[in-house]
């Protein structure tokens, strides 16, 4: 395995392929992230019940922060008055950073979105902002991001073809200044964002215009957001041959654990979902048996852990008794342990591909993986 080190610039390796699949690294002042990566969602400068130094040891190496949330609580100004976002959150490794695009769509109230971007009234507190292409760079500066994402309008699907081209024309035009905004900020680097809904004609339109910009990374949006996984494939296989193989692929707001399978096979390098942690605030755990729900009264009496062969304490250490106890008495130590559980999980699955590909045995591995999820718990 070739070991990666921070580099002063940006850069992508891919060490290994495995047909589409890929794994490598992308290098960076503030550390490597092993690809395919998995970012745990730290969206108010916290990844839920986590403190950052679990996140880091169950081997994260970046995390997603919402530029949305933190432009409103506590301000971009603010947090660079306060040393940026890495400083305020304790992580000393990669962030990358959303644009805010979609969650102005999906969280703000009373929103307008015309040429020159989106004006909007927080869920927080009321107050009006307005978010454009610039702005949403600027603000990403004043965080400290090291990954930023272009300003986008995703739609939701299913959707008009008229509605999902227009969307798309006015991202690129939006990549387009935000890639000026951007400058050059070496070490840095700004990702575009393909859109163009479930028509494949415009996603490879969208493709082939961001690659003209000649960005460092290019992430592929306005997916699961309500289609069929089949339709998230297809677009994925229509998008891959018409992006570059030498940078980093980012598939945004993914996915399930067999999501992530699928999406690594046809050729994603990056992935960020809130599902691991967000299924374990809620009760669920994601296992190498597949999904459980503690909440259910099966659990009661059930003296086993998660996972005796995690190296996950939250997996290998507590009965399932317990997490259903926890779970049903609404106690914070269950949030905490199964949102532990969930991200590990994730990141072992990720490292089990990641090896995988090396190994030349990509579809052995997911097969494998696949039939433990199915396999009845002994
Ligand atoms: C949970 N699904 C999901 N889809 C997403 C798409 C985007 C996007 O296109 N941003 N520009 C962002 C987050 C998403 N989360």
């Amino acid at each position: 395995m070739t070991d990666h080190h921070p580099t002063p610039d940006f850069r992508f390796r891919v060490d290994a392929t495995d047909g589409q699949a890929r794994t490598g690294a992308i290098t960076m002042p503030r550390g490597v992230v092993r690809t395919p990566a998995f970012m745990p969602v730290g969206t108010a400068a916290t990844v839920k019940a986590m403190y950052a130094d679990q996140v880091r040891e169950l081997g994260a190496d970046i995390v997603l922060g919402n530029t949305y949330h933190l432009m409103l609580r506590p301000g971009a100004e603010r947090m660079a008055r306060l040393g940026g976002l890495h400083h305020f959150m304790r992580w000393d490794g990669p962030i990358l950073t959303d644009s805010g695009g979609f969650q102005v769509m999906s969280l703000s109230a009373l929103r307008k979105l015309d040429a020159d971007g989106v004006t909007f009234r927080s869920h927080i507190d009321g107050t009006a902002h307005r978010m454009s292409p610039e702005r949403s760079i600027e603000i990403q500066g004043l965080l400290g991001s090291d990954i930023q994402m272009q300003l986008d309008e995703c739609v939701r699907l299913p959707a008009p073809p008229e509605a999902i081209e227009k969307a798309m024309r006015l991202s690129l035009r939006w990549a387009e200044r935000c890639r000026t905004a951007f400058g050059e900020q070496p070490g840095k680097a700004m990702f575009g964002i393909v859109q163009g809904g479930d028509v494949p004609d415009l996603r490879v339109a969208s493709a082939r215009a961001l690659v003209d910009l000649d960005l460092k990374g290019y992430a592929i949006g306005g997916l699961a957001v309500g289609e069929p996984q089949a339709v998230m494939l297809a677009m994925i296989e229509t998008v891959e041959p018409h992006l570059p193989a030498h940078k980093p692929r980012y598939l945004m707001g993914v996915g399930t654990p067999d999501d992530l399978l699928r999406s690594v096979e046809r050729g994603v390098d990056m992935f960020d979902c809130v599902m691991p942690t967000r299924a374990g605030r809620h009760g669920l755990a994601y296992t190498r048996h597949g999904r459980i729900n503690l909440r259910n009264a099966r659990h009661a009496e059930d003296t086993r852990p998660l996972d005796e062969a995690s190296a996950c304490p939250a997996a290998r250490d507590y009965s399932r008794a317990y997490l259903h106890h926890l779970v049903r008495s609404d106690e914070i130590l269950g949030m905490m342990l199964l949102t532990w559980n969930n991200l590990a999980y994730y990141q072992d699955l990720m490292a089990g591909m990641r090896a995988a590909i090396r190994e030349g045995r990509f579809l052995t591995f997911a097969a494998e993986t696949r039939a433990g999820w199915e396999r009845a718990e002994a």
